[in-house]
This record gives structure tokens, sequence and C-alpha cells, in this order.
């Protein structure tokens, strides 16, 4: 069963949204990476309906064994989609699920019939197709490279100015709101890409570079920032690098393993004014005294 609750977990860490699907997969313990992986993708695919299938089966009202909803989705993928079953020895949440195996099935099929699918492939969720028009936004650290070096490097890698969204997947551009932002193509991978690795470029998404820029903390000693909910880090390094790591910048994190990647990411972007806090946010003292002076949050 430790198969399946590594694969529900990993459903749980795509929705809080701590990583790409592909980010998230690389962390799987190696020994069972292809197996989880090929089961987590499996359940995004089909997930709506899967979602569907379990709330008309009132699955996880009459079972209180299976705790999780992201449990629920892969065990139910499995009885209902692969061919093997569900792939664990006997115990009490096996049964669990099988004690509505029909139900299961039998409201599989009311949803493939209102859907008008004569195949389950056809239930699969397609791709939307607004995806391929989103670029891929990376942020340039200013804390360790210009916008102009950047650009450089990126010339190096054979990269050239031109629209990211047109046929050349080596063209990118600069983004006309957001600065030291870039755009290239949807499918460029970044991953193991030196600018990447070295912390001087962050792969983050336009809408996350808003609330920095609209807070815009000056770079000054005397400033004071708070970030409340910080990993796993985005925001932090960008208001630290508007701050051009001056002032003091309170970074909490309340969930452990994401304070630890919120350190690692904060020490390769070289944030140097920032003190993270693995605590939350709302148990803070107002008249406690190291916030006495934060005047941005
Ligand atoms: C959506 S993520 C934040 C993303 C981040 N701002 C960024 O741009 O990279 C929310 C994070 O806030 C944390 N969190 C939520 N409530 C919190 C609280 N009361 N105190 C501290 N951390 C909290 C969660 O554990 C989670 O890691």
């Amino acid at each position: 069963m430790n198969f399946y609750f590594e694969a529900a977990k990993t459903l749980d860490r795509l929705d809080t949204k701590e990583g790409s699907i592909k980010g998230v997969l690389s962390t799987l313990p190696e020994k069972d990476r292809k197996r989880t992986a090929a089961l987590v993708i499996e359940t995004l695919k089909y997930k709506p309906v899967l979602l569907d299938v379990i709330v008309a089966s009132k699955l996880l009202k009459e079972e209180r064994k299976i705790t999780s909803q992201s449990l629920a989705l892969v065990l139910v993928h499995d009885i209902l989609l692969s061919r093997n079953g569900i792939q664990a020895g006997d115990g009490p949440i096996k049964q669990a699920i099988l004690r509505h195996k029909t139900r299961l099935r039998s409201e599989f099929q009311r949803i493939k019939i209102k859907k008008g699918a004569r195949t389950d492939e056809q239930l699969a969720h397609v791709e939307d197709a607004r995806a391929a028009k989103i670029p891929r936004y990376v942020r340039v650290n200013t804390l360790k490279c210009t916008s102009k070096d950047a650009i450089k490097a990126f010339h190096e890698q054979g990269y050239r100015l031109g629209d990211p969204l047109g046929d050349n997947p080596k063209c990118f551009s600069q983004d006309e709101h957001i600065a030291n932002l870039f755009l290239f193509p949807p499918q460029t991978q970044f991953q193991d890409n030196p600018l990447y690795t070295s912390g001087k470029i962050i792969l983050q998404d336009k809408a996350s570079c808003f609330p920095a820029v609209v807070l815009a903390p000056p770079a000054s000693d005397s400033i004071v920032a708070i970030d409340a909910t910080a990993a796993p880090g985005n925001k932090t390094s960008h208001l630290s690098a508007l701050m051009g790591n001056q002032g003091k910048l309170y970074a909490f994190e309340r969930d452990r393993k994401r304070f630890t990647t919120l350190k690692t990411m904060l020490g390769r972007a070289g944030c140097r004014n920032v003190e993270a806090l693995n605590a939350d946010f709302l148990t803070t003292e107002p008249d406690d005294s190291r916030f006495s002076k934060v005047d941005h949050m």
C-alpha cells in the first residue's frame, strides 16, 4: 500500500503547487519513481471523472478509513482503469475500496454514457489548447545577475530576441510590464540550465511577480518587511531583489519540509537580507519587538 500512499502524497504536493509536475516527480524516491510517476500522471488525466465517481458513490462518506481524497483517487483509478486492479496486499483500505467496487463501476459507466464516451480514453482530460499559448516566464534574479548579462548568456545559449510564441523555439522576449522578466516558448526546459542552477534566473510566472512589484519595498537599510506565507520562496526572493539585499525581510513558513525548500531556494538566490522562520505567521505576537518596525508586508 506504500506505493499508493506515495502517489497520494505526490498529488497533494501538486495540489499545493509545490512545484511543476516534472519537478515534484523528480524528487520521488528512485526505487519506485517510474511506477509512482506513471500512476500520478494517469490519475491526473482522469481526475475530474474520478472525482465525480468518488462523490457519486459516497465512498469517502461511508469509508472513514480512507481519509484522503488523493488516496481515494489513486486507488479508484487502479480499480477502474488499470488492467491489474489494486496492486497491494489485502488490508483494511483495500477492503474498503473493494466493498464499493460495483457502485464505483456503475457510476463510472453512468458518467461515460452521459459524456457520450465510447472508450475510457475518451474520458481523459485533454490538454487545454490555450496552455500552448502561455509562455515560460523567467525572472532574472538581480541579486546575482543583471538583465543585460542574462540576455548575453541567453544569446550564447542560442536564443534570439523575437516572438516566443512563434515558430522558432529559440526566440525570447522581455515582458512589457514586469522589469527583469522574460518570455520563452512554453516547452522550454530550464531545470538543468546553469543560469537556473546557479540562481541567476528564477522560474516564476508573471502573475506571481505582481505582489512584490505592487508592494515595492524600497532598497534601504531602514526597511523591514514580512512575507507571511513564503515557501518555495519565489516572491520572497523577488522582494529581496527589489530591496537590493538591504533592510530586513522576515519569511514565515509553517511547514517543515517546505521550510527546507525555502531555505535552499533563498540560499541559491543569494538572499542575504532574509531571515526565514519555520513558524505559523498566525501565532506571531503583534508586540514582538522584532516586528515593531515592519512597514511592508
Ligand atoms: C502558495 S504557497 C506560497 C508561494 C510563495 N509565496 C511563492 O511565491 O513562492 C503557500 C505557503 O504558505 C504556507 N503557509 C500557509 N499558511 C501559513 C501560515 N499561517 N504561516 C506560515 N506559513 C503558512 C504554506 O505551507 C505554503 O508553503
